[in-house]
């Protein structure tokens, strides 16, 4: 397998939490230069750091400490074939069409094109498949290049790792109640005010529990037979119901799932812990996954072994694998479902701007950007 070609890239948002783990994640890969930065326009005009609140355990890279950032107009950016964007909700969606008109591919971490139709809602860990939709939105949209790719929400991307593994080895899923912790770093900066957190918990995340009963069933559901719209999950019907607290963790989002299998009798848990053990992700190629996807991890989901019985835990697991991966653990008998476990996943990282930049990888590969 041949190295990739060279790739230049923009960061749309890239003062923003997710822009600035975009920002550090591209410095050192190996295909993809960061050639532009975009913010709003109040950053506009400065030097990144000048313009950026840097909130990161490691200085801005020397490679775009002085690049100057520009409003995200697609014009800006013509050096660029790929951008990813890391934008505020508020602003992604008109800016995300323009870029795509312009002919971009565009990689979104923003809520406001998941639900599209034709736009795939990719977790690269599950379903890379789903990129398989991309010459019908772009003939749709009469585009020669130009497309754009949301990954999930943090929550749901965490969540649909170790259950896409589960309906991988055991057949469909009935149920799925799922309780999460998630860390403040997911509201942005500087997001949550600390008077609000602190000795706190706030058992209300806005919108959070309706994106992952929805996005869950998008991403396991296939396309429908003619390969242009998707299926929901509509032959083999899955119901999802979750509960989103915030708590006082600075990154990381800890998830406890229950799971009712369609299979009688349903998998035990030594049965559940290998499968999840040995989920290895459709569409990474796993002999040259290295040199193809070098931001996938090298597990996709890490099992902690029965005697550590109080892992996952967000400070002491969230960076293992560059938080590319999934954490499980306490995986046990559920006395109401069947299974039940705890997992974690880095929220800014698989949970954004890595899925973003594998999914990215991922289409470099399987020749859907166009260079
Ligand atoms: N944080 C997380 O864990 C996750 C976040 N997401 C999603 O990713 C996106 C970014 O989130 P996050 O980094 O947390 O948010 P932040 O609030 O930290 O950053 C937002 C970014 O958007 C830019 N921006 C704001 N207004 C405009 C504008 N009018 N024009 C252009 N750029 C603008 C900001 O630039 P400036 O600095 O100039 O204001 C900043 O770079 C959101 O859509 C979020 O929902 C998805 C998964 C996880
Ligand atoms: N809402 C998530 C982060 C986020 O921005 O999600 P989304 O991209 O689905 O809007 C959290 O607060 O942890």
């Amino acid at each position: 397998m041949s190295q990739p070609k060279q790739v230049n890239v923009g960061v749309l948002g890239a003062t923003g939490t997710v822009g600035q783990r975009f920002i550090l994640l591209l410095a050192a890969h190996p295909f993809f230069h960061t050639t532009g930065l975009g913010a709003s326009p109040r950053s506009a005009g400065q030097p990144y750091h000048r313009a950026v609140r840097w909130k990161q355990t490691s200085p801005i890279p020397s490679s775009v400490r002085d690049i100057v950032v520009k409003e995200c107009k697609p014009e800006e950016f013509a050096d660029c074939v790929v951008i990813f964007s890391g934008l505020d909700a508020d602003v992604a969606g008109d800016i995300e069409l323009a870029f795509r008109a312009a002919e971009f591919a565009v990689f979104s971490n923003a809520k406001n094109h998941r639900r599209d139709p034709v736009v795939p809602l990719i977790v690269p860990l599950v379903n890379s498949s789903h990129l398989s939709i991309i010459p019908h939105q772009r003939s749709l949209h009469s585009l020669q290049k130009g497309f754009i790719v949301t990954n999930a929400n943090c929550s749901t991307t965490g969540l649909v790792v170790p259950l896409a593994a589960l309906e991988h080895a055991f057949g469909p899923l009935e149920s799925i109640l799922v309780t999460t912790l998630q860390a403040i770093s997911g509201a942005g900066y500087p997001g949550v005010p600390s008077l609000d957190i602190f000795d706190n918990v706030v058992p209300y995340i806005g919108g959070e529990e309706e994106k992952m009963e929805y996005e869950t069933l998008k991403i396991l559901g296939g396309l429908t037979e003619d390969g242009k719209s998707f299926d929901l999950h509509s032959n083999t019907p899955l119901r999802v119901s979750a509960s989103c607290n915030r708590v006082p963790v600075i990154e990381g989002h800890t998830e406890i799932v229950s799971v009712r299998f369609a299979q009688r009798p349903p998998p035990s848990p030594e049965e559940v812990r290998q499968a999840l053990a040995s989920f290895t992700p459709p569409g990474i190629p796993e002999e040259s996954a290295k040199v193809v996807c070098p931001s996938a991890p090298e597990r996709a989901i890490v099992v902690h072994d029965v005697l550590e019985v109080d892992r996952p835990q967000p400070r002491l697991d969230r960076d293992f694998q560059g938080g590319a991966g999934v954490n499980v653990g306490r995986v046990r008998e559920c006395p109401v479902l069947d299974i039940k476990f705890v997992l974690l996943v880095n929220n800014v990282a698989l949970g954004a701007a890595t899925s973003s930049i594998i999914n990215a990888e991922i289409a470099l590969e399987k020749g859907v950007i166009q260079v």
